[in-house]
């Protein structure tokens, strides 16, 4: 059975990836710290955390196959990020795991020729003066991205990613929920309105299925038109 593994599949657009790939018939994995309430009974939620080497081992080591390799699970500690111990925080959830997933998945996707989709953001293309860690850790991913595509392009591995723009999930709902901010964001997305996870979910599985059989290296917006607006 095809498998797919989505760390920070408990909550957000990790989870309505989880959903999406249910729906395609995947074994799916959830792999994270927290789980919504109403996951569906047939995501196996296993609790990890990212940043530790064992509980990879352990998330790798829970599928047979791996067709499918999600790197949802991200923080972002805003100003905080100035300070270098919070800076390292967030590089090491948001980019260096993603790498060490990656990496301890390697046999396994090259088996199943399977493919990595990671999570950039409208970051990934500016700075950031509130969030520098955060800015940093999704310009990188674009990095990793590309090198995973290109190194591992001769195994049969597809690496690609998405960068979404403002999605309904609690990440963004300080930004959500503050009256200033708010219309001047909505008023800056061309579709003027923001994401709902499962419309980023939809393009996750997109490019991890055969549909997108000869794309690989992109980093892809679902963001309403955010970043060309
Ligand atoms: N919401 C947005 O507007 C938005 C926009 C662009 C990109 N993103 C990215 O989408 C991804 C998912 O975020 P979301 O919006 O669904 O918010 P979210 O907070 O619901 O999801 C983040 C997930 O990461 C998990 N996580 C955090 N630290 C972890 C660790 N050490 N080990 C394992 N899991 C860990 C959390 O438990 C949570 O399930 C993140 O990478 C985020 O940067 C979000
Ligand atoms: O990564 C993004 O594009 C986000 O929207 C993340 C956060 O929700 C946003 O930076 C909140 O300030």
């Amino acid at each position: 059975m095809k498998t797919a593994i989505v760390t920070g599949g408990g909550t957000g657009i990790g989870l309505a990836t989880c959903r999406r790939f249910l729906t395609s018939g995947y074994r799916v994995i959830a792999a994270g710290l927290e789980r919504d309430d109403d996951l569906p009974a047939g995501i196996e939620f296993l609790e990890t955390n990212v940043t530790d080497p064992r509980d990879i081992d352990r998330m790798i080591g829970a599928a047979d196959r791996i067709d499918a390799l999600i790197h949802c699970a991200g923080i972002q500690l805003q100003e905080r990020e100035w300070q270098v111990e919070d800076f390292r925080k967030v590089l090491d959830v948001n980019l260096t795991a993603c790498h060490a997933s990656a990496t301890a998945a390697l046999d396994k996707l090259t088996a199943a020729r399977g493919n990595v989709v990671n999570i950039a953001s409208m970051w990934s293309f500016f700075g950031s003066p509130k969030s520098p860690g955060y800015a940093a850790s999704k310009n990188g991913i674009v990095a990793l991205t590309r090198s995973m595509a290109t190194a591992w392009a001769p195994r049969g591995i597809r690496a690609n990613a998405v960068a979404p723009g403002w999605v309904l999930t609690r990440m963004a709902m300080a930004a959500r929920s503050d009256p200033v901010r708010e219309p001047r964001i909505t008023e800056r997305i061309p579709m003027a309105r923001w994401a709902e996870a499962h419309e980023v979910a939809n393009v996750i599985h997109f490019l991890a299925s055969d549909e997108a059989s000869y794309v690989t290296g992109v980093v892809l917006p679902v963001d309403g038109g955010y970043s060309i607006g």
